[in-house]
């Protein structure tokens, strides 16, 4: 396992997850999470990566091994390892507008929707939609649906932001588009992002690492640092290095189709 870059935030030390029917979703995963990283997890269908996401969301809990937290930042608002999740589907809330999906985790913290006015319409001019506060999702495209979804995500102020292929069902251009406002949000924000993704190229294009997993027992085969400044743009997409990079990751992933335990 590499040491992740600044102090851990986050460390999973040989977890498993058995659910009740018997399956072994993981089995020995590690991985250590520094504090404003980028890492996206890839790998073959079944290896965990959304099993993994749940287990450190707390919405699942491991069956074996441990999932250790870092401090909380001094005078960081007391909100402990707080976490925004976005799934592939936006799943919004048809009856209720832009703002009002967007309200829904300060809502069910007992915030009122006054209070939480300043931090929506702040959170919606971040990822472009402020013009839409007030329509519902069936106006939406896909790609602002989505938006919403992140938006939403983003307005507790999050220190961990989890994605589960989150752009999976879009077209290749808002996919481009959203992977740009994405990485965009994250450099003008001090929370980690962990996202899951099929995709060798976009895990290339976003990531500081990533961490490649094997399926049965799902787990970490190898971990690749993508060295590359942001701002990225067109320029790293086209460039050799980024062609070198997405080569050697696809090696990483087919040897972990390759690899059975
Ligand atoms: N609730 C569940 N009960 C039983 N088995 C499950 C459950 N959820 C997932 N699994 C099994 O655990 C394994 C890992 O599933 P998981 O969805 O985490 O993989 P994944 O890497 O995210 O897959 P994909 O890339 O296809 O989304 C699979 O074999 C899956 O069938």
């Amino acid at each position: 396992m590499s040491a992740p870059h600044g102090s851990a935030l986050l460390e999973l030390r040989g977890v498993e997850k058995r659910y009740a029917n018997g399956t072994v979703a993981v089995q020995d995963l590690s991985v250590a999470i520094g504090r404003h990283e980028f890492v996206s997890f890839l790998g073959p269908s079944g290896c965990g990566k959304s099993t993994a996401l749940k287990m450190i969301a707390g919405l699942s809990a491991p069956s074996g091994g441990e999932i250790r937290w870092g401090a909380a930042p001094a005078g960081g608002g007391g909100t402990g390892h707080a976490i925004g999740f976005v799934f592939q589907e936006p799943t919004l809330m048809p009856w209720a507008t832009v703002v009002d999906n967007v309200w829904l985790p300060l809502r069910l913290a007992g915030v009122s929707r006054a209070a939480a006015r300043a931090d929506i319409e702040a959170v919606l001019a971040t990822v472009g939609l402020s013009q839409f506060a007030h329509v519902y999702p069936r106006e939406l495209s896909g790609g602002m649906k989505m938006r919403v979804s992140i938006a939403r995500a983003m307005v507790t102020r999050p220190r961990v932001l989890l994605m589960d292929e989150p752009f999976a069902a879009l077209d290749e251009m808002t996919r481009f588009k959203l992977n740009n406002d994405t990485l965009a949000l994250w450099q003008a924000n001090p929370f980690t992002t962990l996202f899951v993704t099929h995709s060798v190229y976009e895990a290339v294009y976003l990531s500081t690492r990533i961490v490649v997993m094997a399926a049965r027992p799902g787990r970490v085969v190898s971990e690749i640092a993508v060295d590359e400044p942001y701002p990225r743009s067109e320029a790293f997409r086209t460039s050799a290095r980024y062609n070198a990079l997405c080569v050697q990751v696809s090696g990483a992933l087919q040897a972990a189709g390759a690899t059975h335990g």
